[in-house]
């Protein structure tokens, strides 16, 4: 089974926009659990544009789901967050400051040693591991010498190649995962998942743990209302 995990980053851009409460960012995730989430991610970052450190903790309260939690663990405040939180999965991602949204995968070569101790504090408190990577089998198996739990594959290429040929832009990804498989990582994917591109997805890699999906499916909550278009992507994940 593929799990959906909602980012609920977007809805927290929309509150922050007017300094209120509205929308309720502790409500909303209630509610996607509600009509169907399996999880909840947020990815907070030093600015705190959408995501407040604050929300994590008022988040952490109330979600029964899976709890995961994105960022950056340059920031010695992001793990402490993570730390004091005790989400079920911390995704670490190697997102740069001021940039617009997560734009690569680690080079788990070059940061082998910094992800092993990072990697060994998340888990010897408890919390599962994922390492976010391009779709690159030595990043897979750099990310498996690192001692992480599974691997989210960055999957804005695929995404962007989708509509020009589906298996062109797939067959990385593919190849990812199986050696994902064969060395032991559970499997992640997510960035620019959408109800186009989903099915596909799936269908390539029926083995994914889970997906975590923010922007496209807060933007078609706006057409086809939250609950429905929670169900409309829980759909596409269905096993065939
Ligand atoms: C790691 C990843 O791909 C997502 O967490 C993405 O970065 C969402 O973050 P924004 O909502 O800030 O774009
Ligand atoms: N890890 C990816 C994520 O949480 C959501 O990314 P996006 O759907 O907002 O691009």
């Amino acid at each position: 089974m593929t799990r959906l995990s909602v980012n609920i980053n977007k809805i927290a851009t929309l509150r922050n926009a007017r300094g209120g409460n509205n929308p309720n960012v502790v409500k909303v995730a209630l509610d996607c659990e509600r009509f169907g989430a399996q999880g909840i991610t947020v990815h907070p970052r030093p600015d705190e544009r959408h995501i407040r450190y604050q929300d994590v903790y008022d988040l952490k309260e109330v979600v029964t789901t899976e709890f995961n939690i994105e960022g950056n663990p340059t920031e010695r405040k992001f793990v402490e967050l993570v730390l004091a939180t005790c989400p079920a999965q911390v995704t670490l991602v190697p997102d740069a400051l001021g940039a617009v949204t997560s734009n690569a995968g680690w080079d788990t070569l070059t940061h082998h040693a910094r992800l092993a101790d990072l990697v060994a504090e998340f888990k010897g408190a408890g919390i599962r591991v994922s390492v976010f990577v391009d779709a690159d089998e030595r990043m897979v198996e750099g990310a498996k010498a690192c001692g992480a739990d599974r691997v989210e594959l960055y999957t804005e290429p695929y995404a962007h190649y989708y509509f020009e040929d589906q298996y062109t832009a797939v067959a990385p990804f593919v190849r990812a995962a199986e050696r994902a498989q064969q060395v032991g990582l559970g499997l992640n994917a997510g960035h620019d998942l959408s109800l186009e591109n989903l099915r596909f997805l799936k269908k390539s890699i029926p083995w994914l743990d889970e997906v975590s999906i923010g922007h496209a499916l807060v933007c078609d909550a706006l057409y086809f209302g939250l609950e429905n278009t929670i169900q409309m992507y829980r759909r596409e994940l269905q096993e065939e």
